[in-house]
Order: C-alpha cells, then structure tokens, then sequence
C-alpha cells in the first residue's frame, strides 16, 4: 500500500461537490427552554443551597435536555477512537513520524495506550476505526473498524488533502459507526500524526483568526521547528484561500478522521446522544459540524482545554467552556474519559438527590423570623 494516497488533480473541492454526495440527518435542538426551566426547578429543589453544586448543575441540566429526561440515565459508553495518516506529515509538521500513528492503534488494541487504560478504568468500550490509515491491518478485528475512505490524505501543501467523495465517504462512514454502536453517549478520540496540522488550519478558517494564533507545538514541536510548522501552515493556508465553507476547508486540509468524527457528531447529535467532545482536533470536528447544522453544540460536552493553543480560540468560537483545565495535550480521547465521571456524578445527582420536601428539610426563607 502506498504511503499515501496516489496524487491527484488540483481542483479546488467545493462543499456542493461534497453534499451531492451525502445526506445529512436533520437535527432537533437539544434546548428546550420550557424543559430547561422543569430541570432548573428540579435542581434548585434539591437538598442544597441554590446553585451551590456550580457547573455539575449546568451539566445535569444538559444532560436531562440531552435525554429529553428528568431522571437521565448514561447507557452503554463508547469512546471512538478516529485513526488516519496526514500527507502533509511529509513536510516535517510533526515531532513524529508517520507510522507512530499505525502503531498506536496497535497499542490501542492491545490496551497499553493512555486512553485504553482511562477507558478501561471507567467501564468506556473503545473502539478504534480506521479512518485512514497509511497500513493494511487486514479488516475488522475485535476492537477495531476499518472503515477507510483512503490510505491517509494527499499532502495538502501541494493540493487538496482529499476528493469530494473521499471527504463525503468518511462523513458518511462516521453517520455508519454510530448507527451501529449501541448507548446513549458518545466519547469522541482521535490519532494522526500531523492533525494538530490539520485541525489548525481548520480552526483558523472556521474562526477568521491567524495562522500563528492557532499553531501549537502538537507533539511537542519547539524552536525552528515550531517555526518551521508555522510557515508550512501559512503557506498551506494561502494555497486553499478559496475553500471557505466548511466542507470545502474540510477537503482541503484534512483529515480523514476529523471527516469521520464530523459524522459522528451529525449522528450522534440526530440520535440525541451525549457528545463527550476531547481536544483540539475533536473539537475543530465540533467547528465543522456546527457550521453544517448549528444545532450539534446543544448535544456536546466539552471535557477540557488541551494545552494546544488553538484549542481556546475554537472554545472561544463556539461560546462554551469546558470542564476541566488540567494542561492535557494529548487527544486519544484521554480528556473525554477523565471527564466521564463527572457527567455520571450530575446524571446521578439530578436522578437520585432528595428534595426539600421529600427529605423533611426546611427550604430556606422558609423559617418565620
Ligand atoms: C506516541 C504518541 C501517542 C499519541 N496519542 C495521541 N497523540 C496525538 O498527537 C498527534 C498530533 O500531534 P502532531 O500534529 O504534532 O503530530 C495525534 O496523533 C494526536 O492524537 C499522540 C502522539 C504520539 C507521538
Ligand atoms: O488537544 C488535542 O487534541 C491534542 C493536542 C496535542 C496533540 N494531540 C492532540
């Protein structure tokens, strides 16, 4: 199998070129305002002061909106983990090299990775899909999903990273994977060599902010190399000014597993399922899909901010605040899992937490003075 996939033409790909191609699910708002208000009411009645549990409040809420329940209850977790080689890892964007991204995967499977341990510890089956790997690891084995629009993207410094149908082969793949995939949440990982790349490129379209505002050191990049990354993205970014819409930037920069996670979140948004979104490149994923239906936000939880720089800007972008700040800069899905048991504790605490009345504790104000 070549390293990458065999060259191409040239041609810009434009989002219509993509969606005569695909048919997006339609998507319900997950903010309900009158239900948002009945699980306010439920939460303040609670045996606590008002408010006093903070944001786990915010998140029981959206959990209940989520599940369209007062009583929710997480099912079945399923961390994906969305796995694809980049052609512009050629270009030395990386601290690298392109087969680590085979290798993990590997290790995946053979649960040595950050995220096969936190998956593992919470209780989260993990499946790995390959999105688009530079390798033949000869179908489906227990674990993993080989479900490849293309051995890895073209180099996006000299075209296109990927074909209309490519790009719409991996969405579709994504909308696939959840429909088979069993529970009611989603936790959204990824590997690629070289997709800090990819995903800066599409926060900084997606975003309207710079280049260098957006760039990060991934794994690890630092000095002239740091430096080096940044110009190659420049220079990449100027080639595909003209792919402006969110497909179209999909296409040009990559990869075929942000594509992937990009139906994921369309799916599993449809299916009203709760996105437990990781880093940087999971949530670049989140910028396109928000762009293509709005209405995805509602259904995702942000687990934390990544140490990546971008990752800020494209929370800033979307209006939300993640959960927490532990300077992780991985991605795999590592934060999604960290997170997990806080959204366990506010479904737990919305569903089994007494009220004033049915506890016997005086409300306050309540007391004649
Ligand atoms: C051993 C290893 C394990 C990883 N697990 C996630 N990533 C992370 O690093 C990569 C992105 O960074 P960049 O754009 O600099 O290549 C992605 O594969 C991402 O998931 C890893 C990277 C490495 C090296
Ligand atoms: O935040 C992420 O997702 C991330 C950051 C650096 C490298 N890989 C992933």
């Amino acid at each position: 199998m070549p390293a990458y996939a065999p060259a191409r033409d040239n041609r810009a790909v434009t989002e219509s070129d993509i969606l005569s191609l695909l048919r997006l699910p339609a998507i319900a708002d997950a903010e309900d305002s009158a239900q948002a208000l009945r699980l306010q009411q439920l939460l303040d009645d609670k045996t606590k002061p008002p408010g006093s549990l903070g944001r786990i409040e915010q998140l029981a809420q959206q959990l209940g909106l989520i599940l369209a329940s007062e009583a929710p209850v997480l099912q079945a977790p399923q961390m994906l983990v969305c796995a694809a080689d980049h052609g512009l890892a050629a270009q030395g964007v990386s601290a690298f090299p392109q087969e680590v991204t085979r290798q993990m995967v590997e290790n995946f499977l053979a649960g040595g990775a950050a995220v096969s341990v936190l998956a593992r510890q919470h209780g989260i089956a993990l499946t790995v899909v390959d999105c688009g790997v530079a390798h033949d690891f000869g179908g489906d084995r227990p674990g993993l999903r080989v479900r490849k629009a293309a051995p890895g993207t073209a180099d996006a410094s000299l075209g296109p990273a990927m074909r209309a149908a490519e790009c719409a082969q991996a969405i579709a793949h994504g909308m696939d994977l959840v429909r088979e995939l069993p529970g009611n949440a989603l936790l959204l990982g990824e590997m690629g060599i070289a997709n800090t790349s990819a995903a800066t490129l599409l926060t900084a379209r997606l975003t309207g902010h710079e280049v260098a505002a957006c760039t990060g050191s991934g794994t690890g990049l630092v000095g002239p190399a740091l430096a080096h990354k940044l110009r190659v993205l420049q220079s990449v970014y100027l080639r595909h000014a003209d792919a402006r819409t969110p497909l179209a930037a999909l296409a040009a920069f990559g990869g075929l597993e942000i594509a992937t996670l990009v139906g994921v979140l369309l799916q599993g948004a449809r299916e009203r399922r709760v996105l437990v979104v990781d880093g940087f490149i999971t949530t670049a994923a989140v910028l396109v899909a928000q762009a293509l239906a709005p209405a995805v936000r509602g259904y995702c939880v942000f687990s934390h901010l990544s140490g990546e720089r971008g990752h800020a800007i494209a929370l800033a972008h979307l209006g939300v605040r993640p959960l927490l700040d532990l300077g992780l800069r991985l991605g795999e899905g590592s934060g999604a899992a960290l997170a997990w048991p806080l959204l366990q504790s506010a479904s737990l605490l919305l569903r089994e937490m007494a009220s004033f009345a049915g506890a016997g504790v005086s409300k306050r104000g309540e007391l004649a003075v």
